[in-house]
């Protein structure tokens, strides 16, 4: 479903990933972990096309099986929940219209892309499983983040998307809006369906998600099953200090030693 070949990329003048090599199948669910600035958004970023890869003769990104897609197809087959989404948004656009744009693969409303009647009704329907219906007209400014973010992510899951994205998603929110993402998160993990979740947060890893890439300044130090990955030892060496891990029913908790 993704495959990264010898992906060369940059964040303006810096090279965050020099012949970066990772294929991801569908219907896998996947956890990226790293330190800050280990290029676990930058990786996103190439997916969602927000960056493009330096251009070399041995070197391609395939998604969905293709190399070529116009950024309305591809956002067709994902969703996506971050915080730069979150602060893309502008003030004004009421809640309704921000479930509406999952449709739409855009920010807010815009002229040149109109929904349909189905799709309002979907969107209708979708802000009151939220538990959001009284706040259709409430502006986005006058949300709380907990709110903000679960609009994301029915807007993320509104058009069934193969592939959800969550970049840190529980940044910000207390613990019972975090269980509430955790539990939408873990609804969402059919067979067909992928998962890639960035996160900073060993408790986030749903019991779902099977596989675990370690970043680090750019370069994959660990990449595969869960159990085989989350170790005290690799954590320790990631993070450059002692941890301690601790596994209990599928989920996992970080100590510091
Ligand atoms: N807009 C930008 N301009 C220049 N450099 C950037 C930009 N955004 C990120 N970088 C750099 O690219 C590298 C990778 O950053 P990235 O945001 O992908 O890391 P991350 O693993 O997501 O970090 P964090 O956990 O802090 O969000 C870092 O060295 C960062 O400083």
């Amino acid at each position: 479903m993704i495959e990264m070949k010898n992906v060369t990329a940059f964040q303006r003048d810096n090279k965050v990933f020099d012949n970066l090599n990772i294929t991801i199948e569908a219907g896998e669910k996947v956890a990226i972990l790293g330190p800050n600035g280990a290029g676990k958004s930058t990786f996103l970023k190439l997916i969602t096309r927000e960056i493009y890869p330096v251009v070399k003769d041995d070197s391609h990104i395939s998604l969905f099986g293709r190399q070529r897609f116009s950024l309305v197809e591809l956002r067709q087959h994902i969703g996506m929940v971050s915080q730069d989404l979150q602060d893309d948004y502008t003030p004004y656009t009421t809640a309704f219209e921000v479930i509406l744009s999952g449709f739409l693969g855009a920010i807010g409303q815009h002229d040149h892309l109109q929904a349909t009647a189905e799709q309002h009704q979907i969107a209708e329907q979708t802000l009151a499983r939220l538990g959001m219906a009284d706040y259709h007209d409430t502006m986005f400014q006058r949300l709380s983040t907990g709110q903000k973010r679960r609009l994301l992510v029915g807007r993320a899951l509104i058009h069934n998307p193969d592939l959800l994205i969550f970049d840190e998603p529980s940044n910000g929110l207390d613990i019972g809006a975090a269980a509430g993402l955790l539990k939408l998160m873990r609804d969402y993990c059919t067979p067909q369906h992928s998962l890639l979740l960035t996160t900073h947060h060993i408790d986030e890893i749903i019991p779902e998600i099977n596989r675990v890439i370690l970043i680090q300044k750019g370069r994959v130090l660990a990449d595969g099953p869960k159990q085989e990955v989350l170790t005290s030892a690799i954590l320790s060496e990631m993070y450059g200090l002692p941890v301690e891990l601790h596994q209990h029913n599928g989920w996992y908790r970080l100590w510091l030693e």
